[in-house]
């Protein structure tokens, strides 16, 4: 039976906490270990793009909800604390860190992305950083990926509402019937030196999870349930 705490003693986040790196503006790249963790254990990734604030904060929520006993999967809470802390895609340099990675399609120069929804265009600029993973955040990610062999890795975004999953995972399923999201092969644009992309020059199955354009307020009660099974999820 999955245990999970009565929502008056959610309030702090008292979990294990380990730190694997440190950002550009010096704040602590922080990780989560799984307490029951396996050869099965996957990684649960949010807070690339510090401005996605939905995905981040629920599952912060999930993490609060589960007992730390039951979770089976590592979690990041903010791969970009700079960028959470600054309200910005990027991180404090002005990198898109999913155009950073160092997967074989990594481009140099400029990346754009859309204002917000209502944006016609996808105009706003930002870097890819001077050369594959020259970013902190990005190389000290790839490290710990290295280090722990995650089976799989869910990295979570919005507001594109899809699960993208072009491998066809069994947990990429699940999260599509969980969340109601719509199970893509593709988010319809190209990404060089994004996260999946170096998953997949890895072969190590990636999903991500792009939620709906949502209030953090109405994110943590739409998707608390989808996010704290992902944590004890079992094939
Ligand atoms: C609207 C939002 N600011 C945005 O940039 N949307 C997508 C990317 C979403 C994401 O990275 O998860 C875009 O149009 O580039
Ligand atoms: N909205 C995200 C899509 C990520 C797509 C995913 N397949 C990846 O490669 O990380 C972005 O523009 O960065
Ligand atoms: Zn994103």
């Amino acid at each position: 039976m999955t245990l999970l705490y009565p929502r008056p003693l959610r309030g702090a986040l008292e979990v294990e906490m380990t730190r694997y790196g440190t950002s550009v503006l010096g704040a602590p790249l922080i990780w989560f270990p799984a307490a029951q963790a396996d050869s099965d254990s996957g990684l649960v990734l949010a807070g690339t793009h510090g401005d996605e604030s939905a995905a981040l904060v629920t599952l912060s929520c999930a993490l609060r909800t589960l007992h730390s006993a039951h979770r089976r999967h590592h979690v990041v809470l903010a791969v970009n604390p700079d960028g959470c802390q600054l309200g910005l895609r990027a991180n404090a340099r002005g990198v898109d860190l999913n155009r950073n990675f160092p997967a074989a399609n990594w481009q140099s120069g400029e990346t754009v992305y859309r204002w917000n929804s209502a944006a016609e265009a996808r105009d706003v600029r930002l870097s890819t950083g001077g050369r594959a993973a020259s970013e902190p955040e990005t190389a000290a990610l790839c490290q710990l990926i290295h280090q722990l062999r995650p089976a799989w890795v869910v990295s979570l975004h919005e507001p594109l509402a899809c699960i993208d999953d072009p491998q066809q995972t069994p947990i990429g399923e699940w999260l599509a019937a969980q969340t109601g999201l719509t199970r893509v092969a593709s988010v319809g644009y190209s990404t060089p030196g994004s996260f999946g992309s170096w998953c997949a020059d890895l072969a190590l199955p990636c999903v991500t999870v792009e939620l709906p354009p949502i209030s953090t307020d109405e994110a943590t009660e739409r998707y608390l349930s989808a996010f704290t099974g992902l944590l004890s999820w079992r094939p």
